[in-house]
């Protein structure tokens, strides 16, 4: 296609893997934007700077996100990122690297998928009604990560939205439990974490209260799915400096 003189010019880092891939081809296809460098494991960062990167999409690996972040900001490049593993303090250093420079964007998004994010709006607002939850992931084998990042927000928000609501710890008896069979406890709110072949990323958040449930859903059934979100990250973090952490402030 051919490119506009001001088009974006983005660097994709993780470019050989499942998502790296895919957003490779979105970037590609994108009439206002241009991939100016595929960066993998192995590849020098500064092969996408010196290629003139406005933006580094970053779909790697917890382990490798943060060295790539600070480089990044340190040379002024704005970020989009979609790998997972951001805790409170990951956030605080991040946002400790943009207050040294002021100019640079950030945007974490835990997902994408513009469905998951009203799925994650959704379960906030009935958050405050139901005295259960829990969260039940489901994702692909090959996946590095449990939790989800996406289940462990989505839990982190229920678990505000409760406290806010003055809601305590939820109703369950058990006393006797295997190991790892009630879940992972995210801010008091149970996780369970499924992994096989088939699938690529599910999540349902069931809420119970007297006599009554409520199932919120939702299915990424192909990578394609987040790629709205991702060219909608790269296009607004032009325009946001500073960190922003999930999508839906850039949907609004
Ligand atoms: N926010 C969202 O909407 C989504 C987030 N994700 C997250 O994105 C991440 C990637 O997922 P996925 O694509 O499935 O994983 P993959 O393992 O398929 O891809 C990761 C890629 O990053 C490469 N890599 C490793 N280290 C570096 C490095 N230092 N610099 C550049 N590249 C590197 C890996 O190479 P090698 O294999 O050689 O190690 C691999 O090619 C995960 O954290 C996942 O949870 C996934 C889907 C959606
Ligand atoms: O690894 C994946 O595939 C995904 N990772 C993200 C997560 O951990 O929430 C987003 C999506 O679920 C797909």
């Amino acid at each position: 296609m051919t490119q506009q003189p001001d088009s974006i010019r983005v660097g994709v880092l993780g470019a050989r893997g499942r998502m790296g891939l895919e957003v490779c081809k979105a970037v590609d296809a994108a009439g206002d934007m241009e991939l100016v460098a595929m960066i993998d494991q192995g590849d020098e960062l500064f092969k996408a700077s010196d290629a003139g990167a406005q933006v580094f999409v970053d779909f790697t690996t917890p382990d490798v996100v943060m060295d790539n972040l600070h480089w990044a900001i340190d040379q002024g490049i704005n970020m989009v990122v979609g790998t997972t593993g951001f805790t409170g303090e990951r956030l605080d250093q991040v946002r400790g690297w943009l207050d040294a420079n002021p100019g640079v964007g950030v945007l974490i998004a835990p997902n994408f998928g513009l469905g998951a994010v009203l799925m994650m709006q959704f379960a906030t607002r009935a958050a405050r009604y139901f005295e259960s939850v829990e969260v039940i992931e489901q994702h692909h084998p090959r996946k590095l990560d449990a939790p989800s990042g996406t289940s462990t927000h989505t839990a982190k928000l229920i678990a505000q939205a409760r406290a806010e609501a003055g809601l305590g710890p939820m109703p369950d008896a058990t006393k006797e439990e295997v190991d790892g069979a009630r879940g992972a406890d995210i801010d008091g709110v149970r996780v369970h974490s499924v992994r096989a072949s088939g699938l690529v990323a599910h999540q349902e958040v069931l809420f119970g209260s007297l006599g009554e449930t409520l199932t919120i859903r939702h299915d990424s059934l192909d990578r394609v799915s987040f790629m709205p979100g991702v060219l909608l990250g790269v296009r607004k973090i032009l325009e946001r400096p500073g960190l922003t952490v999930g999508l839906d402030s850039f949907l609004d």
